[in-house]
């Protein structure tokens, strides 16, 4: 079974179309990525997966049900997002177990501590931040306290928007090595929006090129690591990526 279907998919701001006819099936465990340009519509496909951006026409399917324009309660729960600028997505009065218990406390799940712990456990934050509030951590950190509130609900699916651009080179390489721990110990599936392609290269196994709001061309990472693209733009982001040197 999928995890994830979209089927002609065109979603819109008011009067703007952003993407046409966007298709493809994300299969249950695995990593699949949307490269492009800036502005070709990466980001507002998660967004309307995860109900953010509610005007499409199309379908999609999440784990063999469908989407609906408002997310049900069941689907919230099985699919999480995680944003670029985790300054941003945690609120700066909440302390990390407040903002962690938050998801609990909405869908009525006990034995609240212990999960909390766990989680924070399990994405390498010391308990000692615990009850610190966002801007005392640093920035790797607060990256670990979002990964680990997308996790409370115990999600099969996650939806990872530039997840660590926003980080130093070094921690980059840190929270890119705890997603694909994270993916193999929790068999996830993870959807992911990136700029760039050697992080495509090391999280994942299919990617997805757009440009303009359309799919140019589905490939496999091997294909990626050869410098094989089949499409023109992706060989053109290729070369602007590697200058034509192999992964
Ligand atoms: N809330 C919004 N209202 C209106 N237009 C929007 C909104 N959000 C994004 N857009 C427009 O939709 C288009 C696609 O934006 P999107 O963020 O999906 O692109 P992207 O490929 O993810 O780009 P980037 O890599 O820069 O994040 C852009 O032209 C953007 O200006």
């Amino acid at each position: 079974m999928s995890a994830l279907s979209l089927k002609n998919l065109d979603i819109s701001y008011g009067p703007s179309r952003i993407t046409h006819d966007i298709t493809f099936d994300v299969a249950a465990g695995e990593s699949f990525a949307l490269v492009g340009e800036s502005g070709s519509g990466k980001s507002t496909v998660l967004k309307a997966v995860a109900g953010l951006a509610t005007e499409w026409t199309g379908s999609i399917n999440m784990l063999g049900k469908p989407v609906h324009h408002r997310i049900s309660r069941d689907i919230a729960r099985q699919c999480q997002m995680v944003f670029q600028d985790p300054y941003g997505s945690l609120h700066p009065k909440k302390t990390i177990d407040a903002t962690l218990t938050e998801p609990l406390i909405i869908h009525g799940i006990g034995d609240r501590g212990a999960r909390v712990e766990a989680v924070m456990e399990a994405v390498g934050l010391d308990r000692r931040f615990r009850f610190r509030f966002p801007h005392q951590l640093s920035g790797g950190q607060r990256q670990r306290v979002a990964i680990a509130r997308a996790l409370m609900l115990e999600p099969k699916v996650m939806l990872l928007d530039e997840p660590t651009s926003a980080l130093d080179v070094s921690v980059q390489a840190e929270v890119l090595n705890l997603l694909k721990r994270l993916r193999k110990e929790r068999g996830l599936t993870y959807v992911l929006v990136t700029h760039n392609l050697p992080v495509v290269s090391f999280l994942c196994d299919r990617l997805a090129v757009m440009r303009k709001g359309r799919i140019e061309e589905i490939a496999d990472v091997a294909q990626l690591k050869a410098g094989n693209l089949a499409s023109e733009y992706g060989r053109a982001l290729y070369a602007a990526s590697f200058g034509g040197i192999n992964l």
